[in-house]
């Protein structure tokens, strides 16, 4: 069987990064990030395929700064929706497959339960706003695609939640975190490692045209609050031998309202992950385990 060539974009970004090493293995790899194409540039977006000719287009490339989305709204608009479409465009007029990934903040969290891909997003925010616009541009392409709605994203490399963490408990004697907003921590490795074996399924795929194409929810197993999660993050890394102003229990619950954002997040973010279960048989482990990788591997990066 001949190897995909699989086209990665944000090589830098915390998805992005983990997708270089996950999908080496299985094919011709060429990952760009913003110096080697510039994503708000289409044409530099089509000559890019031209040259490369991918089997496989992995997008991870986004504008994810949430509140700052609000008021530069033009530029979420080309990353999260013009740039997909155009990847969509160029994927189903070349037979290839696009790898997309979304959000929990397409949804407006109002409702009780889990979200299933049946349920009608709502966003809230101009990025929950411009990745929904993302997810239909590429729907609408017909092109063959998995769009992995995901949620809460973390990682070794890149910005992040826990990242903050760690720097504001050795910062600061106090901190209060947002406690009614709940969802599900999700490590960039694990959907990174997700991706290469939906990958991998497709190119085994005799007859290709047939895969189970369309929308999954991709999140790590389980449920938390921002604080609670916090929370873990300080007991894990303390058990790992960190040392912290703030103990676990001195991290204040607070509702949303007494943190102020430009944007408000979903106060529900839980994702069900029943369909990538069903269709694919793959199973996601608890979001715990994936916080405890990532911080033995900070750790082990701070001691070097
Ligand atoms: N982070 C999260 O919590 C969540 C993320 N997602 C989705 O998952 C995907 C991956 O997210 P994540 O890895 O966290 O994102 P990051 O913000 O870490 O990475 C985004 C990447 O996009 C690149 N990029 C931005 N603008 C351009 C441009 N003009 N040209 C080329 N590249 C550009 C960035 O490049 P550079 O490094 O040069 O800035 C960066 O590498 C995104 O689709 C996101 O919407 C979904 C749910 C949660
Ligand atoms: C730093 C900090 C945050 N918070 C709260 C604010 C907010 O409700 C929550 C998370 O804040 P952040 O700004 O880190 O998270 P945010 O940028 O909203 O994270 C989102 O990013 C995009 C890209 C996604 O797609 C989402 O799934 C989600 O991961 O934690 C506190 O309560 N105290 C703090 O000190």
């Amino acid at each position: 069987m001949t190897l995909p060539v699989i086209l990665i974009t944000g090589k830098r970004g915390q998805v992005g990064f983990e997708l270089e090493r996950s999908l080496a293995v299985l094919g011709h790899v060429v990952a760009v990030g913003r110096d080697e194409c510039d994503l708000t540039n289409t044409n530099a977006i089509f000559s890019l395929l031209e040259r490369i000719q991918p089997n496989v287009i992995v997008n991870p490339a986004a504008y994810t700064a949430v509140d700052k989305a609000e008021t530069e709204v033009e530029l979420a608009t080309q990353l999260n929706a013009t740039t997909p479409a155009a990847l969509a465009q160029w994927t189903a007029a070349n037979d290839a497959l696009l790898v997309h990934y979304s959000t929990d903040y397409v949804f407006d969290g109002r409702k009780s339960g889990w979200y299933s891909e049946d349920d009608t997003p709502y966003p809230q925010s101009i990025y929950g706003k411009t990745k929904l616009a993302g997810e239909n541009a590429i729907q609408a392409s017909n092109c063959r695609h998995l769009i992995l709605r995901t949620a809460w994203v973390y990682g070794v490399h890149g910005d992040n939640f826990l990242k903050t963490m760690l720097r504001l408990m050795k910062e600061r004697e106090a901190l209060s975190i947002v406690a009614d907003q709940i969802g599900s921590p999700t490590s960039a490795a694990l959907l990174a490692d997700l991706t290469a074996q939906l990958v991998a399924m497709y190119w085994r795929t005799a007859n290709r045209a047939s895969f189970a194409f369309g929308t999954y929810h991709a999140v790590a197993e389980g449920e938390t609050s921002w604080h609670e999660y916090a929370q873990t993050i300080n007991r894990l890394a303390t058990q790992m031998g960190w040392a912290f102003r703030v103990t676990a229990d001195a991290i204040t619950p607070i509702p949303a309202h007494n943190y102020p954002t430009s944007t408000q997040r979903p106060a529900n973010s839980r994702l069900a992950t029943t369909k990538l279960r069903t269709s694919f048989n793959l199973t996601l482990p608890p979001w715990q385990q994936g916080v405890k990788q990532v911080l033995t591997q900070l750790r082990a990066g701070a001691q070097q």
